[in-house]
């Protein structure tokens, strides 16, 4: 029913080049969290690592008693098993049908026969609303609902870690509200653990109970959705705010005189928006890590911006 992640001083570089370094964080087990940053700052290859795809320069990774980047190839693929990643494009084979991807991690890694095989890829494309659609080729339905076939794959072999990347990338705001539920019902139906990398603000703010962010080769920021909400931190404030004002330029870190001009011209950042609700299953049940709103900010003496939890 999920497990904790937890992250320590993990560096990952291609060519010398260090994409982060000294990332540490700790998925709670059966919680929410999103992580963001910038494009072309790691989240990719962050998801890849704690999967076991890439291998990091240094760190660990520990699930349990299981340090990933120490393990053989052997006890690692074991371990995988406990993962599901839904990748971006869905990653669903073009010649099968949903039926057929659903089916594959099922006929690769169980000896499980094929009526036990059906039940199973029946309730996961009902789980994701996908029943009626299993003739289907991936090229003949729209992007959300390959995203949504991807996801039915992902949860075939009952992941207690669910990886997802850019769940909501190419999909309008309306198929984005609707994924975003999915994910919240998903995740009190499981209890599995979830990381969401995204760059969708409004998820960010409403989906997870913990939010990341990624910047500049290292985890600016890693904690309780609230605390990062409410944070005059000027990267997290920044990135969370959707602004143009602040650290962040339009490929990289503004410098020092990009940074001056910027002050000099007396351009304030809007105060900070209210923190809204979390989203909660489809049937209104507190969340399975809820926690009561406002608490966070209450417990460490934080004015939440006016407006919040209304
Ligand atoms: N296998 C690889 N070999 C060499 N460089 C790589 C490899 N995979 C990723 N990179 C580089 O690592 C950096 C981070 O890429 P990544 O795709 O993880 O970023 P991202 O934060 O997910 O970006 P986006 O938000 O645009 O999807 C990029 O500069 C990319 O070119």
């Amino acid at each position: 029913m999920g497990v904790e992640v937890r992250v320590e001083g993990l560096t990952k570089s291609f060519g010398g080049h260090a994409v982060w370094s000294d990332v540490s964080l700790t998925l709670p087990s059966g919680e929410i969290s999103v992580l963001l940053g910038p494009s072309g700052t790691g989240k990719s290859v962050f998801l890849k690592t704690l999967v076991g795809l890439l291998k990091p320069d240094r760190g660990s990774i520990w699930i349990a008693d299981n340090d990933l980047p120490r393990l053989s190839e052997r006890a690692l693929y074991e371990v995988r098993k406990l993962f599901g990643v839904l990748f971006q494009d869905g990653a669903l084979f073009g010649s099968m049908n949903l039926y057929d991807n659903v089916a594959f991690p099922l006929r690769e890694h169980t000896r499980r026969p094929e009526s036990e095989i059906k039940k199973i890829v029946f309730e996961k494309l009902e789980m994701v609303g996908l029943v009626g659609a299993e003739e289907k080729l991936p090229g003949e339905i729209s992007g959300g609902m390959r995203k949504r076939a991807g996801l039915a794959r992902a949860l075939v072999l009952d992941p207690e870690i669910i990886l997802f990347d850019e769940p909501d990338s190419g999909l309008d705001p309306v198929r984005t509200a609707y994924l975003n539920q999915l994910i919240i019902d998903l995740n009190q139906q499981t209890g599995a653990t979830f990381l969401i990398v995204t760059h969708d603000i409004n998820t960010a703010r409403t989906v997870p109970d913990n939010i990341g962010l990624i910047y500049h080769g290292h985890l600016a920021m890693f904690g309780p959705r609230e605390m990062l909400l409410s944070s005059t931190e000027p990267v997290v404030r920044q990135f969370l705010n959707a602004q143009r004002i602040g650290p962040i330029g339009m490929a990289e870190e503004k410098d020092a005189d990009e940074l001056q001009a910027e002050a000099a011209s007396g351009v304030e950042l809007p105060p900070l928006p209210p923190i809204p609700l979390q989203l909660r299953p489809s049937d209104g049940a507190p969340r399975r890590a809820e926690h009561a709103p406002g608490a966070w900010c209450r417990e460490n003496g934080i004015a939440p911006p006016p407006g919040s939890f209304s």
